[in-house]
């Protein structure tokens, strides 16, 4: 009876207070339905009361789950999260229709709160549709577009021979070779469009000399970690469901000294990183001029646009530069490592397309030099090859989140104001109608039967689309096709001998860029004559006493050695 007595108010109380959650409720799917106009949204696994599909979103290899769950619900489905519509294409026909032709609704980025908790948000990657993102989307399309890219050609050949010149010195460390020679690749390019920003008078060769000339060996070591660490982050932070802060925006407020719960430690850490990968191409600019380089254009003080800008003004726009080189350090770096990283596997699992594409590259060489990229047109299936490497194992598997601008209908279906927009380059990479056995390596499927590059439309998707379609495109594409022809013209990959009989597992990381986890690889000169060449080549570079090189190379000015 006392107990009768003392629950009884509780459970008013409760019944009162589901009463009023449950209107509320009601009241909220209504205005929701009046909005949509009685449209559907687009079709996806059903979601619970409030949280909606938190618990069964992908998260983890997300691309993979996405896929699985599109053979249900079709090319364009949805997750429900706490009141966010997560819309996932996963066609070219959804994608381009959505994020090309409509591009004025949705080319924006989400306000991802764990970035701003970093301070992130002055990446070109992760800003918003606006004037800031337009800004710096300009300085790294002028140093990307098609007519630019000649120019860097020399500085990619060099970074790929200096490559098998490392490789060829110590083959076990061929992870940390790559890793290096994409963040030199990107250090000295870089530089190069800093001082063809801040210079225009100076052009061609005189530019390429003030680019090279330094290069601090050890220097970016640290910077390399710092950068794979925040594309770990990143890609944790960016995807849906995978960070509760990001879910419950409420929890920033959670003090720091609440270590188990507070974001602030991580995001903190996460600053951190970002400023030190931020700052590393202009420390890198800087220390070129200090050393010499670039000393007749000189600093910030003298940028030439930014002359024409009061004192305000002219801050921004240094900031604006320091900070897409910074983007463009992080994003292309780790993006390059991971296309020539799945190119070493590909081969190394295929050794007929290894041997296919050697024989082609030394039809054109004859062995006795470097292939360049003015053989490129004779090399159509080394071409194949890092087109198929790309499709088989797109380096960013699912696209950044695009954000909608406004409310939208696409056939039939309704897309809210706010939703984010996730191609799944994953599953458009393997559509069967376009690639026949989609699962099996096959450079040939690009190839038409004259031997000859085919047209493909389907593949420029995993670098994006619309208004964010990824600048480094062109410039990706001809990296890995240099370092393929480069690579392959004087190295054996294969499976190590040790590991004979044991079957060979390989994995990837997951995250916005994923990359093959460590395999077991050994990589060894073709032969003598191949051996000779590495080391030519070296012989013809200068080197410091920490052996930095130090060459300005170009085919066109002939560092194509003749082996007699
Ligand atoms: C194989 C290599 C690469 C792949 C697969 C790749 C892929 C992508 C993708 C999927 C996006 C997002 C596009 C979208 O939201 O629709 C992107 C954006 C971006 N990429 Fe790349 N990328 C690569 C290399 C590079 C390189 C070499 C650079 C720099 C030189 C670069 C710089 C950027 C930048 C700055 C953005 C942000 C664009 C924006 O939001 O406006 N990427 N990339």
């Amino acid at each position: 009876m006392i107990q009768f007595v003392a629950t009884g108010p509780i459970v008013y109380f409760l019944f009162f207070l589901s009463s009023v959650f449950a209107l509320q409720a009601f009241r909220a799917s209504f205005r929701d339905y009046q909005r949509r106009g009685g449209l559907p949204y687009p079709p996806g696994p059903r979601p619970l009361p409030i949280i909606g599909n938190l618990l069964c979103i992908p998260t983890k290899s997300s691309w993979l789950g996405y896929t699985r769950l599109a053979k249900k619900y079709g090319d364009v489905m949805s997750f429900h999260v706490l009141g966010r519509v997560v819309v996932i294409l996963g066609s070219t026909k959804a994608t381009k229709d959505l994020l090309e032709k409509r591009g004025g609704i949705y080319s924006d980025r989400p306000t991802i709160p764990f970035f701003e908790m970093m301070d992130v948000q002055w990446s070109v990657l992760l800003a918003r549709y606006g004037e800031p993102w337009r800004l710096r989307r300009k300085i790294a399309e002028r140093g990307f577009r098609p007519g630019s890219l000649a120019a860097y050609r020399a500085i990619q050949e060099t970074r790929a021979r200096v490559l098998t010149n490392r490789l060829l010195q110590n083959p076990q460390e061929w992870t940390a070779h790559i890793e290096l020679s994409g963040a030199s690749l990107f250090l000295f390019l870089l530089r190069y469009l800093f001082i063809s920003i801040i210079s225009p008078s100076f052009q061609g060769e005189q530019l390429l000399a003030m680019t090279y000339g330094y290069e601090a060996k050890g220097h970016h070591d640290g910077t390399i970690d710092a950068a794979k660490k925040l594309s770990d982050l990143g890609s944790r932070a960016s995807l849906p469901g995978s960070m509760l802060v990001n879910e419950f925006p409420f929890l920033r407020h959670i003090p720091e000294w609440m270590p188990w719960i507070s974001y602030w430690p991580l995001a903190r850490i996460g600053h951190a990183l970002a400023e030190e990968v931020k700052n590393v191409p202009m420390q890198f600019v800087r220390e070129g001029m200090l050393n010499g380089i670039a000393r007749p254009c000189i600093a910030f003080h003298s940028l030439v646009e930014a002359e024409k800008l009061s004192g305000f003004e002219r801050k921004g726009y240094e900031r604006a530069i320091t900070e897409t080189l910074g983007t463009m350090y992080t994003v292309g770096t780790e993006s390059v490592v991971s296309s020539i990283m799945s190119l070493f596997l590909a081969v190394l699992l295929h050794p007929e397309v290894q041997r296919k594409a050697q024989d082609e590259i030394d039809a054109v060489t004859e062995r006795k030099r470097f292939p360049t990229f003015e053989d490129r047109l004779r090399l159509p299936f080394v071409d194949a090859l890092c087109r198929e490497v790309l499709r088989w194992r797109p380096p960013a598997p699912v696209h950044v989140p695009h954000a909608a601008r406004e409310d939208h209908v696409y056939e039939g279906l309704f897309i809210p104001k706010g939703a984010w927009l996730i191609g799944n380059i994953w599953a458009i990479t393997r559509d069967p109608d376009v690639y026949p056995e989609p699962e099996v390596f096959n450079p040939e499927r690009f190839l038409n039967p004259n031997g000859t590059l085919r047209d493909d439309v389907t593949l420029g998707s995993i670098f994006g689309f619309g208004k964010r379609l990824c600048p480094g495109r062109h410039f990706a594409d001809a990296t890995l096709f240099i370092v393929a022809a480069t690579v392959l013209s004087v190295f054996h990959i294969e499976k190590r001998r040790d590991s004979e009989g044991t079957p060979f597992e390989f994995t990837y990381s997951g995250g916005l860029v994923s990359r093959p986890n460590p395999f077991p690889c050994s990589i060894s000169p073709r032969d003598k004559r191949a051996e000779e060449l590495i080391i030519l080549t070296d012989s013809t570079v200068t080197w410091d006493a920490q052996g930095n090189s130090n060459f300005p190379s170009s085919s066109a000015k002939g560092l194509c050695l003749v082996l007699s």
